[in-house]
């Protein structure tokens, strides 16, 4: 269940599954069921309330209600329009409903100790505002267990926005595959715990519609990550310039630390002179060589890859290096000072990008090098790649990667201690470490947003960014485990 599907996809899912030959009532009947058993599990017996909307979301509500009575609890349901106005799949269960249908009204809440939400889901058309949105709120007030169906009402699907208001759930029910919605901000949140249930759709019928936008998993590129030969040796595993600064060291230290834990066989520092002890001191591992010799050592192959950007300073020097480095097309990663270099000539950093090439903005440095790109994050993730050429990732709780081709991939692990200064600057390094590997660059770049996400979650509290490298033996030693021997 790794893809995402976005609304269209969905009912073009659900479209063909009919066509196939699955009644659509059966398919909302799995909906309802899968439903109730996910509350059944988690709730005992007590008073709900059902909220239903005019479309198939509000069908879906019909079926809830019904078996959730069946199971002894008992049910109010409220409807938006009048039950006469109802069509298809929910008109049909309606009628299989025998409890009294109310007008939606605050007055359906009083005694509720259980909500769910069959407002609206992918249907969702325009803001909500009036006799609903107040609803929302009051249901938001409340402080009793609420249970969204498919995607909380308000939250767009295919996006994550608000449109006007949006129930915030405690558990999300959706059917089949994840949306967007699901997973980018602010409805990552809304959706609170998110369930994804079959409902009878084969996952041929998902391959057919040749989904492009995956749920970030080592599934999606475990085959592509370079394990050491039995044979091999350190120049095997890639030779990762890290590009230093002269005087904020530490950033481009951490890059260095993660990249040598993900297993880039020589790694050397390359700064300013004077700056050069303290890369040195700060492990026996590592090599240095003065910034001088930088363009010498790019025209040695075997220095194959190269991070610049975390702790450099920003202006001139910075361009001047980067677009010198770029002219060798060594895997490349772009971070931090790197890019907010390029805010006044973002397309001349476009232009020098021929080879593979990772850039890892921030909200703050996307806008700074894209300012004219608007909308969600992935879409917006996507028309950057397009244009640079590159590679982009911008970070956050809801990371998404794009590829210049159209590929895209959104973290869904939560690690919340992940918010740490340097913590981007061993994300850069690991990303660095994995092409330096012979990584493909979407391929390693998810890849890392992986292990950064794992290693804030197992580390949790008290994680600080050295903790990361550290942290990654261990789920590195996962991953080699988990081959097929
Ligand atoms: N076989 C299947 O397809 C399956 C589908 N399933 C379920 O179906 C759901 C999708 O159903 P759906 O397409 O009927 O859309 P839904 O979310 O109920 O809303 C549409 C209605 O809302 C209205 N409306 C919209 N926005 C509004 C607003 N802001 N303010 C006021 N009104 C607004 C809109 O009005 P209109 O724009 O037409 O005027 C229309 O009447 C899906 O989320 C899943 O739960 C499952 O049962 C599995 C099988
Ligand atoms: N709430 C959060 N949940 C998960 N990850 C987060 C959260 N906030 C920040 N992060 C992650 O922490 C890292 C911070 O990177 P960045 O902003 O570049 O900081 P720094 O420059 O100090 O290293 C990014 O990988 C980002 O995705
Ligand atoms: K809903």
């Amino acid at each position: 269940m790794l893809e995402i599907l976005t609304t269209e996809q969905m009912y073009d899912a659900d479209r063909k599954t009919i066509e196939a030959g699955t009644p659509g009532d059966v398919l909302m009947e799995n909906a309802g069921t899968a439903v109730v058993d996910e509350i059944t599990s988690r709730w005992s017996p007590r008073s709900a309330t059902v909220l239903c909307g005019p479309g198939n979301n509000g069908g879906d509500g019909f079926v809830i209600a019904r078996l959730l009575r069946n199971a002894g609890w008992s049910v109010r349901l409220g409807l938006l329009c009048d039950v006469d106005k109802l069509t298809g799949d929910a008109a049909l269960n309606a009628k299989r409903w025998d409890g009294a249908v109310e007008r939606l009204s605050p007055a359906l809440l009083v005694g509720a100790e259980l909500i769910v939400d069959c407002l609206f889901g992918a249907g969702l058309a325009r803001v909500i505002d009036g006799e609903i949105a107040d609803l929302v709120h009051t249901v938001n007030a409340g402080n009793v267990p609420l249970i969204a169906v498919d995607v909380p009402t308000g939250v767009d699907g295919n996006t994550g926005e608000i449109r006007g208001v949006a129930i915030k759930a405690n558990l999300t029910v959706t059917f089949c595959r994840a949306k967007p919605g699901h997973y980018l901000l602010p409805g990552r949140v809304l959706c609170g715990e998110l369930v994804i249930r079959d409902i009878g759709i084969a996952d041929q019928t998902v391959r057919d519609i040749r989904p492009t936008l995956m749920r970030n998993d080592p599934a999606c590129w475990r085959a592509g990550i370079h394990w050491p030969d039995l044979d091999g040796h350190k120049y095997h595993r890639g030779h990762l310039l890290a590009v230093g600064g002269a005087t904020m060291t530490g950033a481009t230290r951490l890059v260095a630390r993660a990249a040598r834990r993900v297993g880039a066989g020589l790694l050397t520092v390359v700064a300013e002179p004077a700056a050069l002890p303290v890369y040195a001191s700060d492990s026996p591992g590592i090599m240095t060589a003065p910034i001088a010799n930088l363009d010498e050592l790019l025209k040695d192959c075997r220095h194959n890859a190269v991070v610049i950007g975390p702790g450099f300073g920003i202006g001139d020097e910075t361009r001047s290096r980067i677009i010198q480095l770029l002219h060798y097309c060594r895997c490349t990663v772009l971070d931090a000072d790197a890019l907010t270099s390029f805010s006044e000539q973002p397309s001349t950093l476009f232009f020098a990008i021929q080879g593979p090439t990772v850039l890892t903005p921030h909200e703050g440095e996307f806008a700074r090098l894209f300012p004219d790109i608007e909308g969600d994050k992935l879409t917006r993730a996507r028309a950057a790649a397009k244009r640079s050429g590159a590679t982009v990732l911008i970070k956050g709780a809801d990371t998404v990667i794009a590829a210049p081709d159209g590929r895209a991939a959104i973290s869904v692990i939560n690690a919340p201690w992940l918010a740490t200064a340097g913590s981007g600057d061993v994300l850069s390094g690991i990303i660095g470490g994995l092409m330096a590997q012979g990584m493909d660059m979407f391929d390693a770049a998810c890849m890392a947003v992986w292990l950064h996400a794992r290693a804030g979650a197992d580390i949790g509290p008290g994680l600080i960014a050295e903790d990361i490298p550290k942290h990654l033996p261990v789920l590195l030693g996962e991953l080699w485990r988990s081959l097929p021997k």
